[in-house]
Parts: structure tokens; sequence; C-alpha cells
């Protein structure tokens, strides 16, 4: 009998307070949006679904909000292998917020880059709007990184943002999956 092969990773989902981080993350496991607001301690959630023909089984770790002064928790830093980074697309200060945050990630891991997703959050919002979508994919492209412009309440692009952190992930650690023997190890664990 065959039996697929399903390759475990890990991702973490960080950004400022209140941008949606765990509104994103319970629509792409359960596929629905609640509208109350309830600061997140930390949650792990798991899903297995397929991406470009293989099986993933994927670790979400849902963070509490980080500002300027957050410590970022070593947990959030050691044996993750890629983030989801998410503004509100209506809070300048999120995404300006996501700056150093980044920077506490490089810090903390000693890597020089990261496997990561940007992503403008609440894209429903067009009036409240603060952030142009130019800047948020020229900040992208300048962490080489992928942007998407989501909305967890219309249920937009939610499962693409997962999908594109699994490929980020996979253009830099492609050698995860081989044997113990083979000698490999990894960039950022
Ligand atoms: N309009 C709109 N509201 C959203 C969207 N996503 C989340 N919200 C609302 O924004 C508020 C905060 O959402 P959360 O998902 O709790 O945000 P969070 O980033 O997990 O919050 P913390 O864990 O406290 O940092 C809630 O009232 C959500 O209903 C969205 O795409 N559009």
């Amino acid at each position: 009998m065959y039996v697929p092969h399903v390759k475990t990773r890990k991702v973490a989902v960080l950004g400022f307070r209140a941008v949606g981080k765990s509104s994103l993350t319970i629509r792409f496991i359960d596929d629905v949006f609640i509208q109350a607001y309830n600061p997140t301690i930390e949650a792990t959630f798991n899903k297995t679904f397929d991406v470009d023909g293989s099986h993933y089984h994927l670790e979400v770790a849902d963070t509490a909000g980080q500002d300027d002064y957050s410590i970022l928790h070593s947990q959030y830093a050691l044996g993750i292998h890629g983030y989801i980074l998410v503004y509100s697309v209506a809070s300048k200060n999120s995404f300006e917020t996501l700056k150093i945050i980044r920077d506490k990630i490089l810090n903390v891991t000693g890597a020089a880059t990261i496997p990561c997703v940007l992503v403008g959050n609440k894209s429903d919002l067009q009036f409240e709007r603060q952030v142009p979508r130019e800047q948020g994919q020229a900040l992208a492209d300048s962490w080489g990184c992928a942007f998407v412009e989501s909305s967890a309440k219309h249920n937009e692009r939610v499962e693409d943002i997962f999908k594109l952190i699994i490929r980020e992930i996979e253009k830099t650690t492609q050698h995860y999956d081989m044997p113990a023997e083979s000698g490999c190890c990894c960039t950022i664990m």
C-alpha cells in the first residue's frame, strides 16, 4: 500500500496587537471568522494540507501581539522553519513595528535572512487604509520574501498565505527531509 510521505513544517505568526494573527490562523484551520477581539497569549494549531503535489503537516504557532519593546520568546525563534509577519493595512504603526520584529528574529536566530511571508491583513477596510499596497510590496521585495494582502473577515487570500510560506521554506530548506545519515544540517533550527 502506498503511504504518502508527510513533511512537517513549523511556522510562527507574528505582528503587532490586533492585526488579525489569530483570525487568519483560525480562518485557515477551521474556516470561521470571529468578530470579537480576544488577545492571544499563545496557541498552536495543526493542519495537514497539500502544496504543489506534496503533503505537509503544518504546525502554526499563533503568538501574542508584539510592540517595539516586547521580548521575542525563544520558542518563536528556534525550531521555526518560517514566519508569517502580519500587519494591518489600516495601521501604519503595525507596519513599522514589523521591521523591528524581523530584526529581532534575525538577531535571535543569527540568520542573515529568514523564510517569510509579509501579510497586509484587513484589506476589506479600504476606507481606513494607512499603508498603500505598493509600500507592502516594496518592503517584501527588500526582504526577498513573498507578499500578500488578505482579509480574514472575507476569507481573501488566506489559504495563499500558508501555501506561500511553505514555498518560501522549501526554497531554502530542501534538505530538511533527507535521511539523518546524509549528515545535513538545518539553517535556522
Ligand atoms: N475588518 C477586519 N477585521 C479583522 C480582520 N482580521 C481580524 N479582524 C478583527 O481584528 C480584531 C483582532 O483580531 P485578532 O485575530 O484577535 O488579532 P491578533 O493579531 O491575533 O490579536 P493579538 O493576539 O491580541 O495580537 C478582531 O476584532 C477581529 O475580528 C480582517 O481581515 N478584517
